[in-house]
């Protein structure tokens, strides 16, 4: 698959700029716009774990959101290998509701993705602690659910659904965020996000589609009531929750949502992973409480990647890792990799 950008290159690294040969086009100090062959890099838009994201236009003027490993990610292995296939997987996959990737390139100093810019930043800014209107809600959730339904037709999960990775644009909304999909035929380090955790991946079981659909119900019950279904002020006190407990029925919350798709998002919180329905069930009762008739969703051939032969992480086998780095707070739940004894993942980093 080759976007419009794919092919070129881009070293990184504000530090390294100048020894990679960057041209400064603005003598501003503390956010040169910078072009860096096809890319004039500008101002920074976001900073995670493990990446720095630039506002950038491409050679075509479309402005792109740039993301560039942090040098300690390219230091360590499993972050740096984390970052190659997120540059790889939003590469391969091609759907309305997955962040489309224009190019990249996976590893070493001139890592980066170009992604389709998101000017309002993702969905969790705005969340304020109420619940979003329902159609709006509905709309969101019912795109992602689509997302997921393409990726898990494809064999793949995600395994870090939650508002962080969503953003929307025009009031539709598209997954993002690639870096601990992998496809099930390949194997991958269980990982997740403690608020969004399903029960088994607390287990430290291996991931699959439901647990993708678990994490869906979490984050459709806090667009619709305005709270997290699960809280808790330590990881043992959430992940008791996550694994013990049910949140209100959403019917009793709003009572003006359809009942099938009420019980159906009731239903992903089944602490058995076959019990919950799947994200096509959930896509087509969104859109019918929205007053849309699902239609089937094809798969156009040349976009069906081959699970066997193409990128996903290297792993052949689930595999759980520990912490690594200082304390983090609840309050900004991270990905994690779970679960060991007495393994707190709030305290890890990245
Ligand atoms: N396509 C985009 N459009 C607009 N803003 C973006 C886009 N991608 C990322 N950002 C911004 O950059 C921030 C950091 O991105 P992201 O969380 O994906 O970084 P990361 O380091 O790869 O993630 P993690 O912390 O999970 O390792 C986001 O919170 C968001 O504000």
């Amino acid at each position: 698959m080759r976007g419009p950008f794919m092919g070129f290159s881009i070293e990184f690294g504000e530090a390294n700029l100048d020894k990679l040969g960057v041209r400064r086009t603005s003598e501003r100090v503390s956010q040169p716009p910078l072009t860096l062959k096809n890319y004039a890099l500008s101002r920074s838009i976001g900073r995670g774990n493990t990446s720095d994201v630039r506002l950038a236009t491409g050679p075509d003027g479309r402005e792109v959101a740039i993301k560039l490993p942090l040098p300690a990610t390219l230091r360590q292995h499993d972050a740096a290998e984390r970052f190659g296939n997120e540059v790889r997987l939003t590469l391969q996959f091609r759907h309305p509701h997955v962040v489309r990737g224009f190019a990249g390139t996976p590893f070493g100093p001139g890592a980066f993705l170009a992604l389709f810019y998101y000017p309002d930043g993702p969905l969790s800014n705005r969340l304020r602690g109420q619940p979003l209107p329902n159609e709006e809600a509905l709309r969101i959730l019912a795109d992602i659910a689509a997302a997921l339904a393409y990726l898990h037709r494809l064999g793949a999960v995600h395994q870090d659904v939650k508002p962080q990775n969503v953003y929307v644009s025009g009031g539709r909304a598209a997954l993002g965020d690639l870096g601990s999909a992998y496809f099930v035929a390949q194997g991958s380090k269980t990982s997740g996000s403690p608020y969004y955790m399903a029960p088994e991946v607390y287990h430290g079981e291996s991931t699959s589609s439901a647990s993708d659909v678990y994490s869906l119900g979490v984050m459709a019950w806090e667009l619709l009531t305005g709270a997290r279904p699960f809280s808790g002020n330590s990881y043992e006190e959430l992940m008791v929750a996550h694994l013990s407990r049910f949140p209100a029925p959403l019917a009793s919350l709003r009572p003006e949502l359809p009942r099938a798709l009420s019980r159906l998002l009731d239903r992903t919180f089944a602490k058995r992973p076959h019990e919950r329905p799947t994200a096509d069930a959930l896509r087509r009762a969104l859109l019918e409480a929205l007053g849309e008739t699902p239609q089937e969703e094809d798969l156009p051939a040349e976009e069906v990647p081959l699970a066997s032969q193409q990128a996903g992480r290297h792993t052949a086998a689930p595999r759980v890792t520990g912490p690594q780095g200082p304390a983090e707070t609840p309050a900004q739940p991270e990905r994690v990799r779970p679960a060991r004894r007495g393994w707190n993942p709030f305290r890890r980093k990245g």
